[in-house]
């Protein structure tokens, strides 16, 4: 049993970022909590983010950043903020979207000021990139990110077509947050 609590909170448009989320919470042993396509959270969110050792966050890249749900949950985690009541937890983030490069780090940047301005701990994906000329798509960490985990769907690809190695990165990566959780409670 994972002793540690951890919750990924996200959205997704059009349920690849789902995909990614499930893929996540299936390495870290995580809860998933969904942003709805209003910007909402679920009953009990608040609650189980103020108990949770870590919190992930995940948003496809929309426009070079996070989509406007995942703002606004972020802009009403404010209320915690006057508190610090995430203070010294650990965080960690995810994005999805149909270009390679996409603009992607800048949603995950997105993820760790905003991880940063509640005074967390931050975790990567602590994945060497798959970039050499032997390289196959489906290798782990293709998309070569160190900040956080990535994957790429073709614009024209829906959600079951996501790519195996990207669904097992992200798989890994939520393995990683939920180590560094059970090292941190047990410190
Ligand atoms: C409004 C909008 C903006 C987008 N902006 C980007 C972008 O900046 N970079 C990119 O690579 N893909 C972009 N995409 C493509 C999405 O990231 C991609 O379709 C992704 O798989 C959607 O994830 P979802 O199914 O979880 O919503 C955009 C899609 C939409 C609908």
């Amino acid at each position: 049993m994972n002793p540690a609590k951890i919750c990924i909170v996200f959205h997704s448009g059009y349920g690849h970022t789902l995909r990614m989320a499930q893929a996540v919470a299936e390495g870290a042993d995580a809860e998933l909590l969904p942003i709805d396509a209003d910007g909402n959270q679920p009953e009990g969110c608040w609650e189980r983010l103020a108990a949770a050792d870590a919190i992930i966050f995940g948003s496809p890249t929309y426009m070079g950043g996070p989509s406007w749900q995942f703002k606004k949950f972020a802009d009403a985690s404010s209320k915690v903020w006057f508190t610090q009541g995430w203070k010294d937890k650990l965080f960690a983030g995810f994005t999805n979207s149909a270009t390679m490069n996409g603009d992607k780090l800048s949603t995950l940047h997105y993820f760790f000021t905003l991880a940063m301005q509640h005074s967390g701990l931050w975790v990567g994906t602590g994945m060497m990139p798959s970039n050499t000329k032997a390289a196959q798509r489906n290798d782990l960490n293709y998309v070569g990110s160190f900040s956080g985990a990535m994957a790429q769907s073709p614009s024209d690809a829906s959600p079951a077509e996501m790519l195996p190695g990207d669904l097992e990165t992200a798989r890994q990566f939520g393995a990683r947050v939920a180590q560094a959780a059970r090292r941190l409670k047990s410190a």
